[in-house]
């Protein structure tokens, strides 16, 4: 959420979230986003105003309209590639006092290719950033109008640990408006869920994790792995104590002891009481993850995991999405590989695909919206939807028109600054190819294409081409042979016809 020296009653007063780069960069103190040493300035934020979806009506309500204006309108704007809330850093892809040397692309493999070591070292750096308070940001605890402590002069915010930060992150970005005191709360908004921004959101969520993680090892080559979810069965191939855990033999709804997950305390599990009391989730640590992979009997369809043909087909959809932008679109790539629709992108209300099918296959933390990044696989399940994403931005020619502008569910317009990111950051700034622009490839062997209802009619108009051609080509030749067996008989009659006239000659003359 926001950094650190912004969470204080005068920055929030004041409108304004310029912290410096102060020692490290600058000699000054006061030097608000570099501005000295040429990193950037401080200056006004631009919201999108444009009309949002029809799904929230309660336009004035939630602190999270026109992100981040209710809280700051003011941050640090970056000069060329220098980056981050106070312009201290570079932008993704890109190192060096300058910002202007570019990094290789770090690469996101297949967790199942790590080698032992790659593995451990992985699930290391889960453990440590679980572990470890963010050193930038805060979390908000509280809405905004009870975000200030007047008698006391302080603000409602709270360190979290580097992975409970992402958790929180989308808690945030999901949870209901609150109306008010004895008001409860409502639905019909969510940041990054049922709409385009489902995939620029998540992408950024991944990328501020993987940075996190990076600053934290001191390595910028690490790179998050991802989970190949479509393999179809009903076995989780990397719930392994080596990975994320496998099931315990104790409770098949928790985790081996042997594995470091088991010992994980999830947060924002009581979204009843926010939702009722008008608070936001915190620190506080609650219950152990809970995963029944293919466990839910109530619900046989999400018992098994996407097919490898269906992420072939949704690759095939041609348009990124469709009006309204929402759960409901149909020949939508985004709403199908979010998991709304039939693989080929066909709308069906019953259906769970995809992205969907995956969360609810695991039928536990990791199937439930507001705490689904508690359990780690949902990292790894999200990387593998962001390679498909990326996948089909290649295919499919990136070009942000395709990205709509307005209409879509609020936070999900093109222009619209995804919540609850700082520095704010834009959906389309997402929307591009990730290894030219954002410093990560993945490496991913995608299974043959299947071939479309066009492609089979053209095949099928060839084939029955080729074979009236070969037909006729034998028919030809047939004829010709004849044909020919004629032609050579031809001069033995013409030899003959002499020597029969001959003959007749012959007999007259005798
Ligand atoms: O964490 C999530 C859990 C989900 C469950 C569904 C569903 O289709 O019912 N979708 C989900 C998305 C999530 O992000």
């Amino acid at each position: 959420q926001f950094p650190r020296q912004c969470a204080t009653p005068e920055a929030l007063l004041s409108g304004e979230c310029c912290p410096g780069v102060f020692p490290q960069l600058s000699p000054d103190a006061s030097d608000q986003c570099g501005f000295t040493v040429g990193r950037g300035l401080c200056g006004p934020i631009s919201v999108d105003s444009r009309p949002h979806g029809p799904q929230y009506q309660l336009d004035g309500t939630d602190d999270r309209e026109q992100w981040p204006i209710r809280f700051f309108n003011r941050t640090c704007i970056c000069n060329g590639r220098f980056y981050g809330s106070n312009c201290g850093s570079c932008r993704p892809g890109w190192t060096g006092d300058n910002c202007d040397q570019q990094l290789v692309a770090v690469v996101r493999r297949n967790i199942l290719d790590l080698r032992a070591e790659e593995r451990r070292r992985f699930i290391g750096a889960l453990d440590l950033a679980k572990n470890t308070v963010h050193p930038d940001y805060v979390i908000a605890t509280r809405h905004y109008n009870e975000l200030i402590d007047q008698e006391r002069n302080t603000t409602n915010f709270q360190n979290i640990s580097i992975y409970d930060f992402f958790v929180w992150t989308h808690y945030y970005s999901v949870s209901k408006t609150f109306l008010g005191p004895g008001q409860g709360s409502a639905g019909g908004i969510d940041f990054s869920h049922e709409g385009p921004a489902f995939l620029t959101w998540h992408r950024y969520h991944l990328m501020q994790l993987e940075r996190d993680i990076q600053n934290l090892l001191q390595d910028p080559s690490f790179a998050l792995p991802y989970w190949n979810f479509a393999i179809g069965g009903n076995e989780c191939d990397i719930c392994t104590d080596d990975l994320v855990g496998a099931r315990s033999n104790f409770d098949q709804n928790l985790l081996s002891p042997n594995s470091v997950f088991s010992r994980w305390q999830v947060v924002c599990e009581f979204v009843e009481d926010y939702e009722s009391l008008g608070t936001i989730c915190n620190n506080t640590a609650g219950n152990s993850i809970r995963r029944n992979p293919a466990g839910n009997i109530a619900r046989p369809m999400v018992q098994r995991l996407p097919e490898p043909e269906d992420v072939v087909l949704c690759l095939e959809v041609n348009l990124f999405d469709t009006p309204p932008f929402f759960s409901d679109s149909t020949e939508s790539f985004r709403n199908t590989i979010e998991g709304y629709s039939e693989p080929s992108g066909q709308y069906n209300p019953t259906v769970r695909s995809l992205h969907n099918l995956a969360h609810l296959f695991l039928n536990g933390t990791g199937g439930q919206t507001h705490l689904s990044p508690n359990d780690p696989i949902f990292v790894l399940l999200h990387t593998f939807t962001d390679a498909v994403f990326d996948e089909w931005l290649r295919r499919h020619n990136v070009d942000i028109n395709q990205y709509p502008l307005e209409d879509a569910p609020i936070g999900h317009n093109r222009q619209y600054n995804m919540v609850p990111f700082w520095p704010p950051v834009s959906n389309i700034e997402m929307f591009v190819l990730a290894t030219d622009n954002l410093g990560y490839s993945y490496d991913v062997q995608w299974p043959s294409q299947a071939l479309s209802s066009t492609e089979i009619v053209t095949i099928a108009v060839i084939a029955a081409l080729c074979l009236v051609a070969i037909i006729f080509a034998g028919v030809t030749c047939a004829v010709r042979r004849r044909s020919g067996k004629n032609e050579v008989l031809q001069p033995l009659l013409g030899e003959s016809y002499p020597r029969y006239a001959e003959d007749k000659e012959n007999t007259e003359s005798v």
